[in-house]
Parts: C-alpha cells; structure tokens; sequence
C-alpha cells in the first residue's frame, strides 16, 4: 500500500477547546439537501414527480430549512423551484433554499427561480482550499476572496430588490476543513462585509467538510474556532455540512454541534456526494435515544425509507442505523436471552406501576430503542438459525403458540431447533418452530395411544386414573395412581412392562386449553413431553404419552 502519496491534516492547535465539555442539549436547526446535494449525486437525479414526492416527505416529517435544488444547474431544478412557489407548496413555516456558484449568471438564474417566493435562502459557494485554489481555478487567496464577494455583492442587491417575500442569505465556504483556518475567517469575514448581518438579517455562514478528510475531533477544533472568532455572532446562524469519506460524518457533526455549531445540513440515510452526507435521521435518532427532541417526526422510519428508496433510487444498507432491516434483530444466543428477559422485565416493571410496558423507560439489553417507537414491530427482533439458543426459540414458540417452556424443555428443544437449523443450513422462523415443536411433542406417537381414560381422587389423597392404551401394538386396560394425573398414569403403565415416572410437571392455561409439560423418566432415559388439550387431565396424559413417544422416536 503506497502510504507515502498521502499524509496527515494539518490539525488546528486549540489547546483550550472547550467543546468535549458541551453535551448536546438541544436539536440543531435542519435543514435537508436531499433534493440538491442528495440530487446531484444520483446516477438518475429525480424527476419532477420524484422531486414533489421527496419535497413533501420532508416537510412532513418537519423540516423547515429544504435545499430544494440548484435551479441555474438544471432546467428541472429551475421548474421545480417555480412550480413550489407558483402552486403555493411550501409550507408557511418551511424556507425553501437554492443554490448556486459565484458566477453572475448563474446568480441571476437562481434568483428568477425563487422570485415570488414568500421566504427563500439563496446559498452562494466557492471553494476555499489551497488545493481547489491551485488546481480548479488558479487563483490565489485575494482571487478567491474577489468571487466570494462579487457574487455576494450581487445576491445582496437582488435580495433588495425581490418581490414578494424575504431572501436571506447562506455562504459557504467550500472546503472549509481543508482550507487554512485564518483564511476561512478572513473570506466568511469579507462576504459578511457585504451582507452586514444583523440579528434582523442574520447571515448562514455554513462550513463543509466537502470531502472528510480529518477526524472529527479535528473538525470540531475547527469549528469552535471559527464559532469563537466569527464577528457579528449573535448575527451568525453557524452551520455545518460533513461528509461522510472517513465514515466519521455522524461523529463529526455531533462534535460540532457541540463546538458551537447551530445548523446541520444533511440528508436522509446519508445519501450524497461519494460516501454521502451526513445521515439526518441518524443524528435525530441518535438524539431521541439520548431523550432529547430531535425536532424531527421520525415515528415512521419504515415509511420514510419507502419514499426515500423509491425517489434516490438507492436502498437502505440492512445494518444502517435505526432504519436498516436487521438492526432489531439478534440471531445470537445470549443477545436473544437478554432480550427476552429485558422484555419480561419490562412487562413486571409495568405491572408493579400500573402501566403499559410503553410508559415505561425503556431497559432491554441490546436494544437501544423500542422499535415499536419508530413504527417497527416486535416480529423481527428475534430471529433464529445455528447461532441462536434456548431463549430465542422459546420466545418465537411463545409468541406464535403462548406456550412458555419450562427452562429444561427449552434446552431440549433448542437442540432440534438447532440441529434442523445447522441441517438446512437456513434460518428457521417462526411457523418452522411451531412445525418442529408440534412434530416432537405433539403429534400422536407410535408406541403409546390413549384411547380413553378417567380420573379420580384416590382414598386418602392420590388419584387414580384408568386407561385403555395401546402400547408397543397391544391393547390392554391400565391403572396406577399417584400424586396428580400424570404421576398415576405414568404408574399405570407399569402394567404394559413399561417403567414411566414423572421428575418435574408443570402446567399452564393456554386460552381455552391446558398445556401439560412432564420431565419424565422412561425406562431410565430423562426426556420432556407436553399434552394440550382443553382437559387438564387429558393435558397430562397426553404428556405423559408423548415422553414416552419421544423414546421410540429416539430409537427409531
Ligand atoms: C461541493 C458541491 O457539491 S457544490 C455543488 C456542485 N453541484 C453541481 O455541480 C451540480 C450542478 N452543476 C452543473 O450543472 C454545472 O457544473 C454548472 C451549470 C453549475 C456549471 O457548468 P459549466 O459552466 O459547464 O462548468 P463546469 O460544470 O465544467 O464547472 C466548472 C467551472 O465552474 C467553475 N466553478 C466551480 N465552482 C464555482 C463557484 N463556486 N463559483 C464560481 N465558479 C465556479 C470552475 O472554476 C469551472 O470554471 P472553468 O470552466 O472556467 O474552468
Ligand atoms: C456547497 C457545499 C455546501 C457542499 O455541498 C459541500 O461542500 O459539500
């Protein structure tokens, strides 16, 4: 790996930063760009119909800054922007945002398209760096200033002369992570010359990490500096744009935000130039799973992704957060346990307080949210395969059937769970489970039926039970007694030459029907059965049975 070609950002040196002290109390200003830098980095950039669907999903789920394109770029970034205002589409409280480079032109183009708009950000760009300087425009720092200005110059007087609303104005800064900190203040310092923000005519001085290039502990050095060196503060709504190149983009405006940042621009499921932009339902989320209001409604994520899907074109990685397919779900063992027990936690907890399970907080191990609160549902949670254990199969076999195994059964039973699993080399779910359960335990054997049997309390306590049986393929007349039902037919089995005694039973009300599970002990071999029927008695014959059963199934 040729290494050598590549070397280490220059870091700022701010040994007094303060910003890992700063938690993030509240959520930043949004403002989405899904429809221009999540636009232009599309192989199909959307269509109109694309674009209007888009638009209003973001106002739905709150937005109220929208980079709805780059009109003086695109003949359908220009229709669109005039259809918006002409057709009255936006939102009293949402701001439609244009933007465009530092070239006259194009200035004027963008301003014919927001003209007539109630509210609007025209956002004016040029690069920064010392590299774009060098080698896309071949000027040095005053050049760049120049276009910076000329082109603010510009806006700021066809602001002046809009008709119909209110312009305000955005500049950013391109490549401001890799530009040199004193000039990004020195040309944020030079265009805010020419716009004079005041706190009634506040300025967007917005810096990018166009291409991610740094940690984010960098970024944030960066960013607070600029935060505590910007003049006209109070005037300045600061604003960050990270990419994502380092796989750092969420981090990175997190630290940000807490360097002093107010507005992150971004887009949903980090679509985006290269690796993306920020991920904006990542970082609400990540807000409302630290109890905070990402002032965003993201209570849908399925149906979010739905429209993001069909209008980017691009799906959702399974493992994204927060909205991916598999990130409720644990396959593991011990992961699977845990949920579980945090579920039936939870459900005590609420009980003890006199509430629903959802109005409580949330505690369940390895699981940072309730999915339930972003519209997913319990179903996939868990999921089981080779990998999975005892607590994962009992719970799928719960949720389908309502029977909750005793500990020991679901021991034995996740062995043929898993032995199916391993055979198939497949994922089993939740109807194979069933299936499995009631081929093991259910179903009438082969070596043992009970064609009829009565039960009664015994003299002095046991009870007896009476039974016509067929066993090992002769039919014959039996009757033991015993403590409960099962114990006494496990007795009277004695009399076919069969020794049957029960080691643990336990029973459970299922809806109209009784589950019976007996750990019994055939012939010396430990194994469980389970009986369901609408009887108790008939539940713990039918258990008894079915160890036994399971023994010839065994030797088979
Ligand atoms: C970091 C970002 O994401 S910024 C947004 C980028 N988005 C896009 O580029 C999508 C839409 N862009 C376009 O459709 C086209 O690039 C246009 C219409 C803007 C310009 O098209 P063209 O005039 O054909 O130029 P081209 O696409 O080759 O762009 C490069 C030119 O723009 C100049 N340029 C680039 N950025 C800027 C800027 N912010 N201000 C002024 N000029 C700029 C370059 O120096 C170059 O000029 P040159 O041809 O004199 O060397
Ligand atoms: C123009 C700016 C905001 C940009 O898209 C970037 O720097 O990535």
């Amino acid at each position: 790996m040729p290494f050598h070609r590549y070397s280490a950002a220059p870091a700022l040196e701010l040994p007094d930063r303060t910003w890992p002290d700063r938690p993030i109390v509240r959520a930043p200003l949004w403002c989405s760009v899904d429809l221009r830098d999540g636009n232009q980095a599309l192989a199909e950039p959307m269509d109109l119909p694309r674009k209007h669907k888009m638009f209003a999903l973001l106002c739905r789920m709150g937005f109220k800054q929208i980079e709805v394109g780059f009109p003086a770029a695109s003949q359908i970034d220009f229709d669109f922007v005039r259809e918006l205002v002409e057709l009255d589409l936006v939102p009293d409280d949402v701001t439609i945002q244009v933007i465009t480079q530092a070239r006259a032109e194009l200035i004027e183009r963008t301003f014919e398209a927001v003209d007539g708009a109630r509210q609007a950000i025209v956002h004016l760009y040029n690069s920064t760096s010392p590299l774009q300087r060098r080698v896309v425009f071949d000027i040095d720092r005053a050049g760049a200033i120049d276009l910076a200005v000329s082109g603010t110059r510009l806006c700021t007087k066809l602001a002046e002369d809009h008709r119909g609303g209110v312009v305000s104005f955005e500049y950013t800064a391109e490549s401001f992570s890799s530009t040199e900190p004193d000039f990004a203040l020195e040309i944020c310092e030079a265009v805010m010359t020419v716009w004079q923000p005041a706190p009634d005519r506040p300025i967007i001085v917005n810096l990018p990490a166009t291409v991610e290039c740094a940690p984010p502990n960098v970024f944030a050095d960066q960013i607070e500096w600029m935060h505590r060196n910007l003049s006209h503060r109070e005037s300045v709504c600061l604003s960050v744009h990270p990419h994502n190149d380092r796989g750092s983009g969420i981090a990175a405006a997190e630290l940000a935000v807490m360097a002093g940042a107010d507005r992150v621009e971004g887009c949903l499921f980090g679509n985006g130039e290269r690796t993306g932009n920020v991920c904006l339902v990542t970082l609400g989320m990540n807000l409302f799973a630290q109890g905070i209001d990402p002032m965003l409604d993201l209570s849908d994520l399925g149906a979010i992704r739905q429209v993001a899907e069909e209008c980017t074109r691009i799906p959702v990685h399974p493992r994204h957060p927060y909205a991916g397919d598999l990130v409720y779900t644990a396959f593991s063992g011990s992961h699977q346990d845990a949920i579980k027990k945090g579920f039936e936690s939870m459900e005590r907890e609420a009980a003890r307080l006199g509430r629903s399970p959802r109005q409580v907080p949330w505690a369940v191990p390895y699981l940072p949210i309730d999915p339930a609160d972003v519209g997913r549902t319990y179903e996939a949670v868990i999921r089981v395969n080779s990998q999975s254990g005892k607590g994962g199969t009992a719970y799928l076999l719960q949720s389908r059937s309502g029977l909750a195994l005793p500990r020991r059964l679901q021991v034995e039973f996740a062995r043929t769970v898993q032995r199916y699993s391993e055979s198939h080399s497949a994922e089993v779910d939740t109807e194979r489970i069933w299936e499995l359960f009631g081929s093991e335990y259910l179903r009438p054997g082969s070596r043992l039926t009970v064609a009829e049997h009565t039960s009664r309390p015994a003299a002095g306590g046991p009870v007896e039970v009476t039974a016509l049986v067929s066993l090992d393929g002769g039919e014959l007349r039996v009757s033991g007694s015993g403590p409960d039902v099962a114990a006494a037919f496990a007795a009277s089995l004695a009399a076919g030459g069969l020794a049957v005694r029960t080691s643990h039973l336990e029973e459970q009300v299922v809806g109209e029907d009784t589950a019976v599970y007996a750990e019994c002990v055939v012939g010396g071999e430990t194994l469980w059965g389970v009986g369901l029927a609408a009887d108790p008695a008939r539940a713990a014959v039918l258990a008894v049975a079915s160890a036994v059963n399971r023994t010839s199934a065994q030797a088979v």
